[in-house]
C-alpha cells in the first residue's frame, strides 16, 4: 500500500504546469493544449488495452500510469477538478443502491 494519491498527482500537474519550465513534460503539454494531451491520453488508453489484452501485468501497471497522469493533464487543461469527477462517482454508488448495500455490510 502507498500514501500517495490522485489527489496528490493533480497538485504536482498544477504546480508544474505553472512553472513553465522547459524541462517539464507537464508544462510543454499544457503550451501544446487540448489536443496534443487528449492525443496523448489517447495513445496511452491503447498501450494500457494492449498490456491488459496481453496479460502483462508489469505493463499494465506502468501503462496504468501513464493513462492516469495523462488523464490528470487532460483535467487540467480542461479546468475540470478531480473532485467533480470523483463526486460523479459517488453519485453513482448511490444511484445504483452499492453505498447503501456497502453499508449494511
Ligand atoms: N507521472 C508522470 C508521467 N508519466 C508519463 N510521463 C511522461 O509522458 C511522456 C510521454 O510518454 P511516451 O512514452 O509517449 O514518450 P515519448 O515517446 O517521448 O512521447 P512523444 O514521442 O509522444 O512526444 C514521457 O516523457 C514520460 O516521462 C510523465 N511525466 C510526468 N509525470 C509526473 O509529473 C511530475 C512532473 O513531471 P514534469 O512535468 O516532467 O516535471 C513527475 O514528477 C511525475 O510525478
Amino acid at each position: 500500500m502507498t500514501g500517495f494519491s490522485l489527489d496528490d498527482l493533480e497538485r504536482i500537474v498544477a504546480e508544474r504546469a505553472r512553472s513553465g519550465e522547459p524541462s517539464s513534460w507537464t508544462a510543454k503539454l499544457f503550451t501544446q493544449g487540448m489536443e496534443r494531451a487528449a492525443k496523448k491520453l489517447g495513445e496511452e488508453a491503447v498501450e494500457t488495452v494492449i498490456a491488459a489484452v496481453k496479460g502483462d501485468k508489469k505493463d499494465l501497471v506502468s501503462e496504468s500510469a501513464d493513462l492516469l497522469y495523462h488523464w490528470l493533464v487532460v483535467l487540467a487543461v480542461a479546468g475540470v477538478p478531480l473532485s467533480d469527477v470523483l463526486a460523479e462517482l459517488e453519485k453513482r454508488t448511490g444511484q445504483s443502491g452499492i453505498a447503501e448495500k456497502a453499508s449494511r455490510g
